[in-house]
């Protein structure tokens, strides 16, 4: 009998309208809306196959923050991983993931968490506000990975989660497939429950040092 699918909680997080429910939704459904309708928050769960095993994705598709958004700790204990996401082509979604970053170590008090940092509309170059280097520049500066992408052109979705998993597993394994996700007082791993490894409490060391990966 093969074994339940391991659980991975990811949240997204970035400046409203960026497109957070658009990518979840393509990765997810299969399809893109122009309409805006903005997220208070939902929940999404798909299985993805990575390296042979199947992983149980929950994709909390959270509403867009602003400097005096306060995180939620839902958002911080008991995830795995992060995607923050910005637009291309608006530079103060940029800054607003650097911010979101921070508040999140704090939060966590890790200084390292899994992290696919994400350009979106990517589709929309001829209004960029932030250079490909720019975004490249910071993901390495954070030790995440990066991409630019599109939900609306379907360009490199798979690629941010896969990308976030190897990310996620990588620090797992660093850490000897023990502890759950990070979050002073968090509760131990849901995995557990699904019979799987739990992910990383904390990757300050080994697991940190993966190098920002770059798929354009
Ligand atoms: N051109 C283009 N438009 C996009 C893309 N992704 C999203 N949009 C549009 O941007 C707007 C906002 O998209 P959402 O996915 O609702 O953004 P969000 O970040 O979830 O927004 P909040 O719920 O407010 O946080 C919508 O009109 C989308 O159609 C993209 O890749 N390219």
């Amino acid at each position: 009998m093969s074994p339940p699918p391991r659980v991975r909680k990811i949240a997204l997080l970035g400046s409203r309208a960026v497109g957070k429910s658009s990518l979840t939704v393509q990765y997810v459904e299969n399809h893109f809306a122009e309409n805006y309708y903005p997220t208070i928050e939902n929940t999404f769960t798909k299985i993805t196959r990575f390296r042979g095993a199947d992983y149980a994705t929950e994709i909390i598709d959270t509403a867009g923050q602003d400097e005096y958004s306060i995180l939620h700790s839902k958002h911080a204990i008991g995830i795995h991983g992060y995607v923050l996401v910005y637009a291309i082509t608006s530079r103060a979604s940029f800054e607003m993931t650097q911010i979101i970053r921070d508040k999140i170590l704090n939060f966590t008090g890790l200084d390292w968490v899994p992290v696919v940092l994400v350009g979106n509309k990517s589709d929309l170059d001829g209004q960029r506000q932030v250079s490909l280097e720019e975004g490249q520049r910071m993901a390495r500066d954070w030790n995440a990975g990066f991409l630019e992408a599109s939900a609306k052109a379907n360009h490199n979705i798979g690629r941010i989660f896969e990308s976030l998993l190897e990310r996620i597993e990588g620090a797992n394994n660093a850490n000897g497939g023990h502890g759950g996700p990070g979050g002073p007082g968090a509760a131990a791993s849901d995995d557990a429950a699904a019979g799987a490894a739990a992910a990383p409490a904390a990757a300050t060391g080994t697991a940190a040092n993966k190098g920002a990966c770059t798929i354009q």
